[in-house]
């Protein structure tokens, strides 16, 4: 049909602004290529870094000069990209110069999209091969037998406390892992079925997700049973399984199992982060903002724990973290997990470790590593 002067669809904005789409789009198109070109520039002096490294015997994996890299980067970024994006960006860049250099093998505590799993992926990328293991002591082992080369294990969690099986598995190998890295996570908990939540009739997750959104889901779902089960990612399997049943997981998890999303960001208290470890065979060199992690036995003596803060305190060393562990090997003595910040090779951490040595039944230095930065900082 004709198109008359009065026909809208003859206006020549539409078709100016079709046109000035075509411009920008062809902007993007160069752009891209040169972004190509320069993201192979710098994977092909990655690989040259690695010749270096396997030359002279260094780990691919540098969690301290990935620090300065997103340090730098950061520092230089204006917008309009957010922050989030820049840092996703650089991780799967990062994550592929260390796939060139050797493809890293990570442990971690499955099932796929477990916030394990979530956490791996946040440090090392796509570009890494994940192997998921039944539980935490099995990261452990997977890395002293070499078929890792990294782990991923939780601390603590900011409702939960800490992780008890993390912390007997650093008290079984003192000696044979360390932490070069630690991993700050979002748990955003979801809950996701594939029907109305006016139909859900059982509720699958984690006993400490459950726990974590028990307010919102006995208001929300009054008529609804609770289920705990071994993951939250398992939770979202179960749901594909059985009718009438939601699953409180991750959003990934919705994605993996093909679940809708009936309600974001149940759980009760609106700030839930999870501290991972990365345990390899070495822990980190310094950076200038490190931490370090501490486990020791003191004698069931009156004051001895407090002669012990006392020289961080001399020090001025701040703790950012003490938890206490019943030493199974003699009733009423009990190991000390501490963080703190600074790094072993800092002057002031030298003086307290040797005060330590003097004062404790045992002292391991677990690791010093980067400080981690919050989940989407
Ligand atoms: O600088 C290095 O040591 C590199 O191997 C390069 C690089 C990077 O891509 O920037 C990759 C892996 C390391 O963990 C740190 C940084």
């Amino acid at each position: 049909m004709a198109r008359s002067k009065s026909d809208p669809s003859s206006n020549s904005a539409p078709d100016k602004g079709a046109a000035h789409l075509t411009t920008l789009r062809g902007q993007i198109d160069k752009l891209d290529l040169h972004i190509l070109e320069l993201v192979n520039k710098r994977a092909s002096v990655a690989a040259q870094i690695g010749k270096v490294k396997a030359d002279q015997g260094g780990d691919v994996f540098s969690a301290a000069r990935e620090e300065e890299v997103l340090t730098n980067v950061l520092k230089a970024h204006e917008g309009p990209l957010s922050t989030v994006t820049v840092k996703a960006i650089f991780r799967e860049l990062i994550s592929g110069s260390r796939a060139i250099q050797k493809q890293q093998k990570i442990a971690y505590l499955g099932p796929e999209y477990s916030y394990s799993h979530l956490a791996a992926i946040q440090r090392f990328g796509e570009a890494a091969i994940y192997n998921r293991t039944a539980n935490i002591a099995a990261v452990f082992e997977e890395l002293i037998r070499k078929h890792a080369d990294f782990g991923v294990v939780p601390l603590e969690n900011s409702t939960d406390g800490r992780v008890v099986d993390t912390l007997e598995m650093f008290m079984r190998f003192p000696d044979q892992v360390k932490i070069c890295s630690e991993i700050r996570l979002r748990v955003r908990h979801h809950l996701l079925a594939n029907c109305a939540q006016a139909e859900v009739r059982r509720v699958y997750s984690k006993e400490q997700a459950l726990s974590q959104c028990r307010n919102w889901l006995s208001k929300n779902l009054p008529n609804a049973t609770f289920h705990p089960v071994s993951s939250t990612a398992d939770a979202a399997r179960l749901v594909q399984t059985e009718p009438n049943v939601a699953a409180v997981a991750s959003r990934e998890a919705a994605v993996r199992y093909n679940l809708g999303i009936l309600a974001e960001n149940i759980a009760d208290s609106p700030f839930n982060e999870t501290r991972f470890a990365v345990i390899g065979a070495t822990d980190s060199t310094k950076t200038g903002a490190d931490k370090t992690a501490l486990m020791f036995q003191i004698s069931h003596t009156p004051g001895s724990l407090a002669d012990v803060l006392t020289a961080f305190k001399q020090n001025k060393i701040n703790l950012t973290w003490i938890e206490s562990f019943p030493f199974r090997e003699a009733k009423g003595e009990y190991v000390f997990f501490v963080d703190f910040d600074g790094h072993r090779d800092d002057t002031r951490v030298k003086k307290v470790l040797a005060v330590l040595e003097d004062m404790c039944e045992s002292v391991t230095v677990l690791g010093s590593f980067p400080l981690a930065r919050a989940d989407g900082e």
